[in-house]
């Protein structure tokens, strides 16, 4: 019986594979293990096969795709990426799973940053390079993502024909062995990989190497903004090589495509943080509400607006320091004698206050402190005594007499004295107290004069009586004389030209209008007012003497008071003149012509409070 089973057995084998497992037979107990292990050795050999071809086929399949194409482009970068390929070695393991690409490729992915580490596996790696790739693929759901990049890459689109034609199958046995010899030229390679790179926003694909890395969103996110600079360097190389190395990357590259999505996503989120914007508009509101309730608070800071004294006095400082610190000066440790009397007398004519002045001042000081000490405190208190005591006769209040209809008034002075705003703040003050004004545009040469007199007229609600520019001033006057008598204005003021470059022009016009309105009421003009400007300094004596004889002028308005370091002036006026000073003007606005006072004036020239 044995020999006929061993017959039949060996007929069995003879068949199939006896003469080698007779070579082999005479090792009868390996024959059961082989027998074993050749059952599943035959199943696995075939698959060994089929790997190879799989492998093959996948590659054909993936260039065939298309990426071939892009990653023919970046084969250069592809070179820079075996080198990472390097770690993703690890994924060698990977090959086992071959015939289960997709399964195997995602864990890929994942290792291949560990992998990193293993780059010591030069030899391993540079043939595996190609499965980790593979195993990118395997994030499959990018292969959706491959068709983006073909649109995307309109351009390669013409090379991915090429690529497929050659591809595929011959270049993806190629590759493991050339890419990790390639992989040194990687460090070569960098400079030509920005090029492509950029050509190839596909290369964005590059950028989808760090797809990989997709797990560390947050450095990708980082890179995705810097790509531009950093992506043909580092980035690239890595991401190219897989593409080119495996065309299976093909599917890889559609990861990767959807990493830079990824990548781009993640700017997105970050305009998402510009939400911050949202409180801006938040603030916005609030700030309005704010502005508007500020915005009424701010009307009261006309109430922190200080007081004419306090503007006059501010405005004499600089008079009032010049002359208080030359006098403290002269009195420093000193007794008063005819030394340091004509010293004092000196600094007060300096100050304008003019040798009258000053000489009642200093035989003021003299009559009572002569050859003792004196401090300079002394001599400002006689000073503001002095000075009051010549101002106190001109410090007059401006009286209309209405039983005039109208009260006339002239308004006289030099260009730009404050003749037309004095008007209009006088108008203020009498329209204010119930009084019925008309205003005549006398200055007849600027039409400005005549524009800023009528805007004062509407502002105070006068009638502005006008002519064309160049009319006869003196025609003009009478007119807005008889329109005012006729109205039942209770005061006519009548604005004039100053004109000094031509005297005596200037002295027939002015005679010629006060001969027309003496015509309608002999005492016409009622009240001839001179403004004059503080700020001139002594010449301001010369100008009053002139008005006074053309014009009979029998009051003055000392304007801009507010800021000049020449007050003294007004006391020089004062001294020669003796002309009532009804007004003084502290300022520009409509309440910035104040009655004038001789202490307070006579106080905060000497700086005494
Ligand atoms: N600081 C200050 N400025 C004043 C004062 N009075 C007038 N002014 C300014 O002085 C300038 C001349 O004033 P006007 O009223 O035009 O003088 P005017 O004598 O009419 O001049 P003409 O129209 O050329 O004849 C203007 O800018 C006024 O605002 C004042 O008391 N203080």
């Amino acid at each position: 019986m044995a020999g006929f089973f061993k017959k039949i057995f060996s007929f069995g084998k003879k068949e199939v594979v006896e003469e080698r497992v007779d070579e082999t037979a005479p090792l009868p107990p390996i024959k059961w293990d082989q027998l074993d292990a050749l059952k599943p050795a035959a199943e696995q050999v075939v698959p060994e096969f089929l790997k190879r071809e799989e492998p093959l086929l996948e590659a054909q399949v993936a260039l065939s795709p298309a990426e071939p194409q892009a990653t023919a482009p970046e084969p250069s970068p592809v070179e820079e990426p075996a080198p990472e390929t390097a770690p993703t070695i690890p994924p060698t393991p990977e090959p086992t799973v071959p015939a289960e690409p997709e399964p195997l490729p995602r864990p890929a992915p994942q290792e291949e940053p560990v992998p990193a580490p293993e780059p010591p596996e030069p030899p391993a790696p540079e043939e595996i390079p190609l499965p980790p790739a593979a195993p990118e693929p395997a994030p499959e759901p990018r292969p959706q993502e491959v068709p983006s990049p073909a649109p995307a890459e309109p351009e390669i689109a013409p090379p991915r024909p090429e690529r497929q034609p050659e591809p595929a199958p011959i270049e993806v046995p190629v590759p493991p062995a050339e890419i990790p010899v390639e992989t040194p030229a990687p460090v070569e390679v960098p400079p030509p990989a920005p090029p492509s790179a950029q050509p190839t926003l596909q290369a964005g694909a590059a950028p989808q190497a760090p797809t990989l890395p997709s797990p560390r969103p947050p450095q990708e996110a980082e890179e995705p903004r810097e790509p531009a600079k950093e992506a043909t360097p580092a980035v690239e190389a890595t991401p190219e090589a897989p593409l080119t190395e495996i065309a299976p990357p093909i599917r890889q590259p559609a990861p990767v495509e959807t990493q830079p999505v990824i990548a781009e996503i993640a700017p997105e989120p970050q305009p998402v943080p510009q939400p911050k914007p949202e409180p801006a508009p938040g603030k916005v509101t609030v700030t309005k509400k704010v502005e508007q309730k500020a915005e009424p608070a701010k009307a009261p800071e006309p109430a922190p607006r200080r007081s004419w004294f306090q503007r006059m006095r501010d405005g004499l400082a600089r008079s009032s320091r010049e002359l208080t610190g030359n006098i403290a000066g002269v009195f420093t440790k000193r007794k008063l004698d005819e030394d340091t009397l004509q010293d004092l007398e000196d600094v007060l004519i300096r100050a304008d206050l003019g040798m009258e002045t000053a000489l009642r001042i200093t035989d003021s000081l003299a009559a009572s402190r002569y050859g003792k000490d004196v401090s300079d405190t002394d001599v400002r208190t006689v000073m503001a005594a002095e000075v009051e005591k010549v101002l106190t006769p001109v410090a007059q209040p401006l009286e209309l007499d209405l039983s005039h209809k109208p009260h006339v008034i002239l308004v006289v002075g030099v260009n730009g004295t404050g003749k037309t705003t004095t008007i209009g703040k006088l108008a203020a003050k009498l329209t204010d107290g119930g009084l019925s004004v008309m205003l005549a545009a006398g200055d007849t040469f600027r039409a400005a004069a005549i524009e800023q007199l009528k805007i004062w007229g509407a502002r105070t609600k006068s009638p502005v009586i006008a002519s064309k520019l160049g009319a006869d001033a003196a025609g003009l006057a009478y007119d807005a004389f008889e329109k005012a008598k006729e109205a039942g204005s209770d005061v006519l003021i009548i604005d004039t030209a100053g004109r000094l470059q031509n005297k005596t022009e200037l002295m027939a016009e002015l005679e010629k209008i006060v001969r027309v309105l003496g015509k309608l009421d002999p005492e016409a003009p009622h009240t001839v007012l001179q403004t004059v400007d503080a700020t001139t300094g002594q010449n301001a004596l010369n100008q009053v003497e002139i008005f006074r004889n053309i014009a009979g002028v029998n009051g003055l308005v000392m304007t801009k008071l507010d800021g000049t370091a020449r007050g003294g002036i007004l006391v020089a006026i004062a001294a020669k003149h003796k002309l009532p000073v009804y007004f003084i003007g502290v300022g520009e606005q409509v309440d910035d012509l104040e009655p004038f006072s001789a202490s307070e004036f006579a106080r905060a020239i000497a700086g005494v409070a």
